[in-house]
């Protein structure tokens, strides 16, 4: 459960992000102002092509903006940091590496010059104890199913003990069955860590389920924050017993309000 979730601890001010093309610039994002507290759990939620992962990547560190500043835990975000893993749609796992040297070169970035290999192999062992795939650490990404390798993803994530998860559509590329159970899994991992996690989706369930607050984007180009929804629902949460619940079933009509009444879907070019 969290405590209080009011500590500011990632800042996104007048944030706007244009891109050079062959055909000109592109602004993609414009006026984006966010804050983030530590422990929360915050949804990107829009219609595809506005801009949700390039804001990820702006607070991963991944790309700078045109303007605006973006902070964490007050300094300047100036490149990728192990403070901020990220964990991407496709797991981005090395092929040849077993899942525990998949996760153990993570470890040995960011503790490998203070820490003994005892302890690197442990840290290792425990990240992928928790996400419950200790029994699989000596397979290849080619011997286990897409929603494990999904799970090596986190627990790599979650071995560098990152102060925040960023989540570019972590579970986009599962059925709807293993998507939910990573969900289940996901909703404990960050109860137990205290995570504070930015995650892209664009699952209405799946914003509503996890999140303490739903950031809405408006349609590209020049897409902006539209509305910022706060999910109040108690944890821990129940997928079977929120789907009646009146709040939820509130804050799942004011997304879907958003995104097919007001923000009607528009196909565009890339
Ligand atoms: N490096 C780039 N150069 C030029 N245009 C880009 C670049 N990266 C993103 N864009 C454009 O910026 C807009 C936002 O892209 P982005 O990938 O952030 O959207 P998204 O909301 O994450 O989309 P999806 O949900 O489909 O993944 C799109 O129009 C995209 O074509």
């Amino acid at each position: 459960m969290h405590t209080s979730l009011t500590t500011k601890f990632i800042e996104i001010q007048g944030v706007e992000q244009t891109f050079k093309t062959a055909k000109g610039l592109f602004p993609a994002l414009q006026g984006i102002n966010l804050t983030v507290a530590k422990g929360e759990f915050v949804a990107l939620i829009g219609h595809s092509g506005c801009g949700k992962s390039t804001l990820l990547n702006l607070i991963a560190g991944l790309t700078t903006p045109t303007s605006g500043a973006l902070l964490c835990a007050n300094k300047e975000i100036k490149g990728p940091g192990p403070e901020r893993a990220v964990v991407f749609q496709n797991h981005s796992l090395l092929p040849w590496l077993t899942c525990f040297d998949n996760v153990h070169l993570a470890v040995e970035r960011v503790f490998g010059k203070t820490e003994s290999k005892a302890q690197l192999a442990a840290r290792t062992d425990a990240a992928l104890a928790l996400v419950g795939l200790a029994h699989a650490a000596q397979k290849r990404p080619g011997e286990i199913s897409g929603g494990m390798k999904q799970r090596v993803g986190i627990a790599r994530a979650l071995s560098m003990q990152p102060q925040v998860l960023l989540m570019d559509e972590p579970f986009g590329a599962l059925d709807a069955l293993t998507r939910a159970r990573l969900q289940d899994e996901l909703l404990e991992i960050v109860a137990r860590t205290q995570s504070t996690v930015v995650m892209v989706t664009h699952d209405v369930d799946e914003a509503v389920l996890l999140s303490n607050k739903i950031v809405m984007m408006t349609n590209g180009p020049a897409a902006t924050i539209g509305e910022v929804l706060a999910v109040d629902l108690p944890r821990p949460r129940n997928r079977v017993a929120l789907a009646e619940d009146p709040r939820y079933v509130h804050c799942r009509k004011a997304v879907i309000d958003f995104l097919y009444t007001r923000q009607g879907h528009v196909e565009k070019a890339a």
